[in-house]
């Protein structure tokens, strides 16, 4: 065990206007409501797990987490923990801000209890991992940047070598680089065998790294067990809210596509390393063209532009209106598959022969990540929606699967 919640409760005191808590205290009279964020939270953390926790906004995933760091107490419950402690919640939130950085590492050290070489350690690895420069480190951090406080922040918080590490994926530590970085250190810590309980909502990175994972919906665990079993529970619910607010009480299939409504998602990001550009079909009707038949050969060129000498991966994936994934396949799942590199321009082409969706409107999702395929460098989800007519045959669905029928009598 390395964390273990027990029948854990958090009800959170609500008031709707600051000077109704006066009100209360002077009159006696209450003025509050109780929100319940969290009921009946009860599972562990095994040493040496990476555990994912999914959920809409506002489940209460990272009340969870902030119980699980012990920055706040459950109303009712227990927490456990085994080994040493690194939450990286509130990055910084504990610096003094008037002190210099050096002053800062050397509190933090303090309060792991480290004294002497022991603490020289930990502030020299902190400061040679945040690569800000002995000047700044000997300012006030009140006078940093926001990018060079978090970066100091995460280095001191994870220099203490930690056995348990508690993220939260909002985490986003200074500019590309450090991000990178910072995601390095925590696989490298997973590597040596740290246990990281994490939230995120980004269901790719819960199942390249979780072993299990819990779906917290409104307070509660909905599902808890192997990250496949838990996150396709919590996808499906997710489409059948999607559909639900797109369309009221219609099923996926009756969902009415029309272009205006389906607007292209980018992800904004303000120092790209490399950009999707482009997207082009190409059949034997030509370039993009109106329809796709089933069963013709079809390629598809993904245009990338690379501002920096750094390795990445190209996602590509067919998708269908009620954003269910058709099929999905990267250039990290090929064979001994190595990353493009290079600055500049780059064109990647994926070829399917005979193109084997029957009819039905499609579109497409395309991500560029880092080399170890979990940071998201660029996206863009649900562009260029495609028809494709399958006038070949009869056979009917979503795709044609390789049969024949057998007549046994
Ligand atoms: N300090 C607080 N006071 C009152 N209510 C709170 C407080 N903190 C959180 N809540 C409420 O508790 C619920 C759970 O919040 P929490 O931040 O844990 O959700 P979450 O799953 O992490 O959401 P997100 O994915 O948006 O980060 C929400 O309804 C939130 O409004």
């Amino acid at each position: 065990m390395s964390i273990r919640f027990g029948k854990i409760e958090k009800a959170y005191v609500v008031y709707s206007r600051p000077q109704d808590r006066l009100w209360e205290w002077l009159t006696g009279r209450q003025r509050h409501r109780v929100h319940l964020a969290l009921t009946d939270i009860d599972f562990e953390v095994s040493r040496g797990e990476t555990f994912g926790l999914v959920g809409q906004n506002g489940a209460g995933k990272s009340t969870l987490l902030k119980i699980a760091a012990g920055t706040i107490r459950p109303t009712s419950g227990t927490v456990e923990r085994e080994g040493r402690v690194a939450a990286l919640l509130e990055l910084g939130a504990g610096f003094h801000p008037e002190e210099s950085g050096y002053d800062n590492m050397r509190f933090m050290a303090a309060l792991h209890g480290l004294e002497g070489s022991n603490m020289d350690d930990f502030v020299s690895r902190a400061v040679d991992f945040s690569e800000l420069a002995d000047e700044s480190l000997r300012r006030p951090v009140k006078t940093y940047s926001s990018g060079m406080f978090m970066r100091l922040a995460f280095a001191g918080a994870t220099a203490i070598e930690p056995e348990v590490l508690i993220v939260d994926e909002a985490l986003s530590v200074g500019d590309m680089h450090f991000q990178k970085k910072s995601l390095n250190r925590i696989l490298a810590m997973r590597e040596q065998g740290a246990t990281i309980l994490f939230c995120s909502h980004n269901l790719y990175q819960v199942r390249s790294l979780c072993q299990r994972a819990a779906w917290i919906h409104e307070g509660k665990i909905a599902a808890l067990g192997e990250t496949e079993d838990v996150v396709t529970a919590y996808e499906a619910h997710e489409r059948r809210r999607y559909v639900h607010l797109r369309g009221g009480a219609s099923a996926p299939s009756e969902v009415i596509l029309t272009e205006a409504s389906l607007p292209e998602v980018r992800m904004e990001s303000s120092v790209p390393l490399v950009k999707f550009m482009r997207l082009v079909i190409e059949t034997g009707e030509g370039l993009n063209p109106a329809h796709v038949s089933s069963f013709e050969d079809m390629t598809v060129e993904i245009e990338l532009e690379s501002f920096a000498n750094s390795p990445f991966h190209v996602g590509l994936a067919i998708v269908r209106s009620d954003k269910d994934n058709v099929f999905g396949t990267s250039t990290q799942f090929r064979p001994q598959s190595q990353p493009l590199s290079g600055v500049g321009e780059h064109r990647v082409r994926i070829r399917f022969s005979r193109f084997s969706l029957l009819s039905g409107e499609y579109l497409w999702n395309v991500y560029v990540l880092d080399d170890s395929g979990l940071q998201v460098l660029d996206m863009a989800e649900l562009i260029q929606p495609f028809t494709v007519l399958n006038q070949k045959n009869r056979d009917f669905g979503l795709a044609w699967l390789e049969h024949e029928w057998l007549l046994v009598q």
